[in-house]
């Protein structure tokens, strides 16, 4: 199994994931492509806590769509001069000053998923990914009832394998199950 530190290649473990990482792609909040592959990364201990999520999501009929894993140091720097606001953009760290490190992206401890159907439909959810304003959050008073309904479920199966939902994103988890891993750099 190919590994970069703490990471292994979700493909490795698991084929049952629809992987469409966003940041692979230009069609993301910046407007290029800021991966160079769209190869899916993750802590292992992370990896394994989503594959237990995506066992119960299978079993009610649903499907796993993964919109972004590990990020390098270097491109959560690029997205923090974009998009310079703490609600949702983790401030890139100082690795000279760094003692204690959170799970985050650029640990490959957090991921960005929706659902879709058997079928690789995506199912309403809240709000579209990225939105960057007060409608990523699960708690905005204006969405769908099946949007709302649905973001509610994927938290809950989520949390019950032992990541925590992000208040502000309802489409980013943490994996607040083991002890975080350092930051890295890691071309993808
Ligand atoms: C940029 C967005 N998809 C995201 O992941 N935000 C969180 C807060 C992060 O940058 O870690
Ligand atoms: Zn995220």
């Amino acid at each position: 199994m190919e590994r970069k530190g703490n990471l292994i290649k979700l493909t490795d473990l698991s084929s049952d994931f629809i992987i469409d990482l966003k940041y692979a792609t230009p069609d993301n909040f910046t407007g290029v492509q800021v991966y160079q592959s769209a190869d899916c990364w993750l802590d292992e201990h992370t990896a394994q806590i989503l594959i237990k999520a995506q066992e119960i999501f299978e079993k009610d009929g649903y499907r796993v769509k993964i919109w972004d894993a590990y990020r390098p140091i270097r491109a959560q720097k690029r997205f923090w001069e974009i998009m310079p606001n703490d609600d949702f953009i983790a401030r890139p760290p100082d690795m000279t000053k760094i003692k204690k490190f959170r799970p985050t992206h650029m640990n490959g401890m957090c991921v960005d998923v929706t659902l879709t159907d058997k079928e690789g439909n995506e199912i309403e959810m809240p709000s579209p990914f990225d939105i960057m304003d007060e409608r990523a959050a699960l708690n905005y008073s204006g969405h769908s009832e099946n949007g709302r309904r649905n973001g509610e479920y994927l938290k809950q199966v989520m949390e019950s394998v032992g990541f925590q939902a992000y208040e502000c994103e309802w489409w980013h988890f943490y994996d607040v199950s083991t002890d975080p891993a350092p930051f890295s750099d890691y071309e993808i």
